[in-house]
């Protein structure tokens, strides 16, 4: 008998669902996309409503379309969009607000004024990450004290707080478990890394009942069972991980110094630290990648707001590109070696620069500069901004050169992937499954039900379809590099 699995991807944008078989390959798939809400400047909200819609539908028609193979189904996993803050009545199930997402800035005051108030290093050290609005803590307290009556609820235990993923489980399991996993944990700020549990200085410093929150498990666990009142099926979800973790485990980054990197709107690199925690001094962050029998695997992470983002904006804004794949083209015709720059600070620079204040530029034109030019500057900056990140990352870890394992819609372009791999000076991979998000869920349940017996198994499932060799001087590259250097502080305030 074959073995299949399911996974369910709640993404920013939209939610996918996908039937894997036990060799990873994708069986069937579903995808739905849903409004996104913008009620005040810097404010983004999702509806409850059609996060759940999306996930029931897709999974259902995934169901639907698997035909003979429905019964050979084994389990579900579960990864979600990150840090992402939804809360809810326990008995009614009505969430009191609308999920707030992790692109939301309305509580940067608050974050600033508790910065002010000299607690980061105490905040950082017990969890990891940054005092910023990204993460979910100032997000729930903004709940509890903006939506009329729900502080009062809190406090006598009636409401729930969840990610993503514990509000899907929640509604697919028919309100029976209250749950997520240490990785989506690690993104709240309320969760201590190192003890793996809810931390109650950070939850008092937050105003936030302890009530409110799930039980926390490692990432292949028994999250409980689908509903078949709810779901028409009863289905074991026995995997969860946030998105980008997720994809660490399904590219098999099971090793310390393993990294992924996903090229999508922006770009999340993730590398495995092994058992001990890895305190960086560029401000990366510091994070669950994974646990499995209680055993942590840690990663620190690195994000670049803008990578496929860039190529929109040459095609919505300024209208450079058709389509974001024609960039492929222009760059083979003006090459790598040229002295345009396109710094994508449009909403600052994310890690290892972390400027809010930073603004967009491009620098370096004259007379003969053309739209190809500023095209290429656009794929190269992408590969620039790794390198930052990857430096960074380097100097912080304890590997002293890695393989980046690519995923994400940019990665298709094999012109910008080859100059990554030029101007970072390192092998790039891309694996033939490039869905290693829904993939890293699919695995962790598989692990759980006894589908696979150990990541080495996993590990002998990843194939590389393509590989990319550094071919660049080194002369080159570093007069290129000096060049990026020189742009990027010319964007900084
Ligand atoms: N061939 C290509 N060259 C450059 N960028 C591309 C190419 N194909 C897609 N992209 C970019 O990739 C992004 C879409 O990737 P995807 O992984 O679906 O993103 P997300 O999950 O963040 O929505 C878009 O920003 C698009 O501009
Ligand atoms: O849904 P994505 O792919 O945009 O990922 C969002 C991240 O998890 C945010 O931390």
């Amino acid at each position: 008998m074959t073995d299949y699995l399911l996974a369910i991807d709640q993404g920013t944008t939209s939610t996918r669902t996908i039937l894997f078989n036990r060799g990873g390959l994708t069986e069937a798939s579903a995808q739905e996309e849903f409004e996104q809400h913008f009620p005040a400047d810097g404010w983004v909200e999702h509806n409850p409503e059609d996060l759940w819609r999306t996930t029931l539908s897709t999974l259902q028609s995934v169901l639907e379309s698997a035909g003979d193979k429905r019964s050979m189904i084994r389990a579900l996993g579960m990864t979600n969009q990150r840090e992402t803050t939804l809360v809810w009545d326990r008995q009614t199930g009505e969430p009191v607000y609308n999920a707030i997402v992790w692109q939301d800035r309305r509580t940067a005051r608050f974050c600033d004024d508790l910065r002010r108030r000299k607690v980061e290093g105490w905040v950082h050290e017990k969890t990891g990450l940054l005092l910023d609005p990204y993460f979910s803590a100032s997000k729930i307290r903004w709940i509890l004290d903006n939506v009329d009556g729900v502080r009062e609820r809190a406090q006598a235990g009636r409401l729930m707080f969840g990610t993503v993923d514990t509000y899907l489980i929640w509604k697919l399991t028919g309100g029976k478990r209250h749950v997520t996993d240490a990785s989506n944990a690690s993104r709240t700020l309320l969760f201590n890394i190192h003890t793996q549990q809810w931390d109650s200085a950070l939850l008092d410093l937050f105003d936030i009942p302890m009530s409110m929150m799930p039980t926390v498990l490692d990432s292949a666990s028994d999250f409980g069972t689908t509903d078949a009142d709810v779901v028409g099926a009863e289905l074991p979800i026995a995997g969860v991980a946030g998105d980008q973790q997720a994809a660490l485990f399904g590219q098999c980054c099971f090793d310390i110094g393993m990294t992924k990197s996903t090229y999508g709107t922006g770009c999340f690199m993730v590398m495995n630290t092994g058992v001990l925690p890895v305190n960086s001094r560029h401000r990366l962050l510091t994070t669950v990648g994974y646990r499995l029998n209680g055993q942590v695997t840690y990663a620190l992470e690195g994000s670049i707001f803008m990578a496929g983002a860039t190529l929109q904006w040459l095609r919505d804004q300024i209208g450079f590109v058709a389509k974001a794949a024609d960039s492929e083209a222009m760059a083979e015709r003006v090459g790598a070696d040229q002295h345009v720059y396109l710094v994508p600070a449009f909403t600052g620079l994310g890690a290892p620069h972390w400027d809010p204040n930073a603004r967009a530029a491009i620098v370096g034109m004259t007379r003969d500069t053309g739209i190809d030019h500023i095209v290429t500057a656009g794929l190269q900056s992408v590969g620039y901004q790794t390198a930052d990140l990857l430096g960074a990352m380097l100097d912080d870890g304890s590997a002293s050169e890695v393989e980046l394992r690519i995923d994400g819609g940019m990665a298709a372009n094999d012109w910008a992937m080859q100059f990554l791999s030029d101007v970072t000076d390192t092998r790039v991979t891309r694996p033939v499954i490039t869905e290693t998000t829904a993939l890293g869920a699919a695995m962790l349940a598989g692990l759980q039900v006894g589908v696979y017996q150990s990541t080495d198994e996993l590990s002998a499932l990843w194939q590389s379809e393509k590989r990319f060799e550094p071919a660049m001087d080194s002369e080159v590259r570093e007069r290129l590099l000096t060049g990026w250097r020189r742009a990027v502080k010319a964007t900084l305030p």
